[in-house]
C-alpha cells in the first residue's frame, strides 16, 4: 500500500476550526505534513524569514509569476497579494511531504482548474450558532467583520454540498472526533482514492 502524497486542501467557513485541525495534523507528523510556503507582496513582519514563512516578492515579480501561470491560487487581502505556487507544491511533494493547504473556497476552485491533483476536504460547523460562538470566542475580529464572515459562511456551506466539490466533509463538533476523521481520510493509501 503506498502513501498518497497528493496535497490536502482544507476549506470551510472562517472560525470552523480549519487552522486548529491543520495545526494538529502537522504536529502529529511534522515530517510528513507541511504547510505550503506562499508568495506574498506584503512586507516581512519582525522575525519572518524569506523562504520559511513566505517568499517575499515585489508586486512586479508577483505579476510576472501570475502571467506565467505559476500559481495554483491567488488572493488579494488588505492591499497585498498572496499566492501558492505550483513549483512550491511540486518541490515539497518531491521531498515526500504532504502539503496541507488551508485556503478559501475561491482558492480551492482555482486549484481545481490546474493540473495539480489534490484531495479536497470541507470542514462544517455543527450549527451556525456554534460557528458564531467560535468566531466570537476567538476574539480576533470586530463585530462588522464577524457579520461579514457569517454571511460568507452561508455561501460556503451551500457550495460545500455541490456534488463533486469535496472528497470529504467533516463536521467539527468534538475536535478529537473531527481530527480522527481527518487523519483517517489523509491516511488512506493511494489505491483507495479516486
Ligand atoms: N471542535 C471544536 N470545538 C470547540 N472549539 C473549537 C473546535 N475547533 C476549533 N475551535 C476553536 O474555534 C476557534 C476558531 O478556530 P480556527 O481559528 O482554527 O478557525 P479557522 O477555520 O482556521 O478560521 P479562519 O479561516 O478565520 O482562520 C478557535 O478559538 C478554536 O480554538
Amino acid at each position: 500500500m503506498s502513501t498518497d502524497f497528493r496535497p490536502i486542501v482544507v476549506c470551510g467557513p472562517s472560525g470552523v476550526g480549519k487552522g486548529t485541525l491543520c495545526e494538529k495534523l502537522k504536529a502529529a507528523n511534522p515530517e510528513l505534513f507541511k504547510s505550503s510556503i506562499s508568495h506574498t507582496t506584503r512586507q516581512p513582519r519582525k522575525g519572518e524569514v524569506d523562504g520559511v514563512n513566505y517568499y517575499f516578492v515585489s508586486p512586479s515579480t508577483f505579476s510576472s509569476l501570475v502571467s506565467r501561470n505559476a500559481f495554483v491560487e491567488t488572493t488579494f487581502f488588505s492591499g497585498n497579494s498572496y499566492g501558492t505556487s505550483k513549483q512550491t507544491i511540486i518541490d515539497q511533494r518531491a521531498k515526500n511531504s504532504i502539503v496541507v493547504l488551508d485556503i478559501d473556497i475561491e482558492g480551492a476552485k482555482q486549484m481545481r482548474m490546474t493540473d495539480i491533483d489534490a484531495r479536497y476536504v470541507f470542514i462544517k460547523p455543527p450549527s451556525s450558532a456554534i460557528l458564531e460562538e467560535r468566531l466570537r470566542g476567538r476574539g480576533s475580529e470586530k463585530e462588522e467583520e464577524i457579520r461579514q464572515r457569517l454571511d460568507q459562511a452561508k455561501v460556503e456551506l451551500e457550495y460545500a454540498d455541490t456534488p463533486g466539490a469535496f472528497d470529504k466533509i467533516i463536521i467539527n463538533d468534538d475536535l478529537e472526533t473531527a481530527f480522527s476523521e481527518l487523519v483517517e481520510f489523509v491516511s488512506r493509501p493511494e489505491s483507495q482514492n479516486p
